[in-house]
């Protein structure tokens, strides 16, 4: 099996046991839902890698000693570790896995942005990647011959069941409200190419529902586009949205960590997409240090726009 099938595998079962948590628990108790989702996702990716890769090194968010002690509903057993850290630095194969991106979303009845990250880093590069997005039934994975691919079409669309997410808005230069829609795309099951914006005077861009970057209001000043910001929970579900042409970017800064960007980065990389630090700078995996607290995602022809504008915000 590739590390492509293996990522995609991991991915979507690691994403059939999620729901399953969801059913068994409910959501009545939100702190037990987010620990057990989070924590019977982490054991399942360590537990499956150990056995298939073993020499592998691995950086999970759930593995750090800073959640060591974090517990799963009815269980009193500390989280696996991650291999440590000089192993890390020193090891040719990471894999670099977020069992559950989006958790505060995890655990929110009908809300379906959240996602399984499964990423392999090779010294230099994202060598492979998978995103599950369970809610939705696709898992987006990086093929072989360096591509991207959606196995099957999305069982839903948008991100809340039964209904599509709508987005709050900025428009360039004047800053007043309007809506935008975050399920206009057209994903189905093939080769998976990142779209280019489909009106070429607008951005849709997906930002973080909590915390989106303060600098996006003065950047709707300053480029020639209309901005549209639609908030979606999860790294992961926002680089699938831009993969599946429900918006046209994800810009997020002001903190993240290696786990919440990797896989969808390699996914995102393989389709074609542009994506970098907010300051055009590669993303860098596999450091001492996992913050890597900014990223953009976007289809080529808008990161000129993009980049050029948050220069300018910058200054
Ligand atoms: N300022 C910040 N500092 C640290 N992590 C952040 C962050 N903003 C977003 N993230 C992380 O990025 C992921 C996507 O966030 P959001 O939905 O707000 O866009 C989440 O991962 P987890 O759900 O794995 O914790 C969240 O914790
Ligand atoms: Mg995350």
């Amino acid at each position: 099996m590739t590390d492509h099938a293996l990522a995609a595998e991991l991915a979507t079962e690691a994403g059939r046991l999620l729901l399953d948590v969801r059913d068994e628990l409910g959501f009545g108790d939100s702190r037990a839902l987010k620990d057990t989702g989070d924590l019977r996702a982490h054991e399942y990716l360590m537990a499956r890698l150990a056995e298939r890769c073993p020499r592998d090194a691995v950086l999970s968010e759930e593995g750090r000693a800073s959640v060591a002690g974090k517990r799963s509903a009815g269980s009193s057993a500390a989280p696996t570790a991650n291999t440590a850290l000089t192993d890390r630095l020193a090891a040719p194969r990471v894999w670099i896995v977020d069992p559950l991106d989006g958790t505060r979303e995890f655990s929110e009845e009908g809300r379906l942005d959240w996602a399984v990250h499964v990423a392999l880093w090779t010294g230099d590069r994202l060598a492979a990647g998978a995103v599950a997005l369970p809610g939705r039934g696709v898992t987006l994975h990086t093929t072989e011959d360096g591509a991207a691919v959606l196995p099957t079409g999305p069982a839903a669309s948008g991100w809340t069941s039964g209904t599509t997410a709508s987005g709050t808005a900025v428009s360039g230069a004047a800053g007043t409200a309007a809506s935008g829609n975050a399920a206009s795309g057209n994903a189905k099951a093939g080769p998976l190419a990142v779209p280019e914006p489909a009106d070429p005077g607008r951005i849709r861009i997906a930002v973080s529902r909590s915390r989106p970057p303060a600098f996006l209001d003065d950047l709707a000043e300053r480029v020639p586009v209309e901005l549209d910001l639609v908030p979606i929970g999860s790294a992961g579900a926002k680089i699938s949205a831009v993969l599946l042409g429900e918006v046209d970017a994800y810009v997020h800064a002001g903190g993240q960590y290696e786990w919440d960007s990797a896989a969808p980065a390699a996914v995102a990389l393989a389709a074609g997409a542009h994506a970098s630090r907010v300051d055009g700078a590669p993303l860098i995996y596999n450091r001492a240090d996992p913050r890597l607290p900014d990223i953009l995602v976007c289809h080529p022809v808008s990161a000129p726009t993009l980049l050029s504008g948050i220069r300018d915000v910058a200054r």
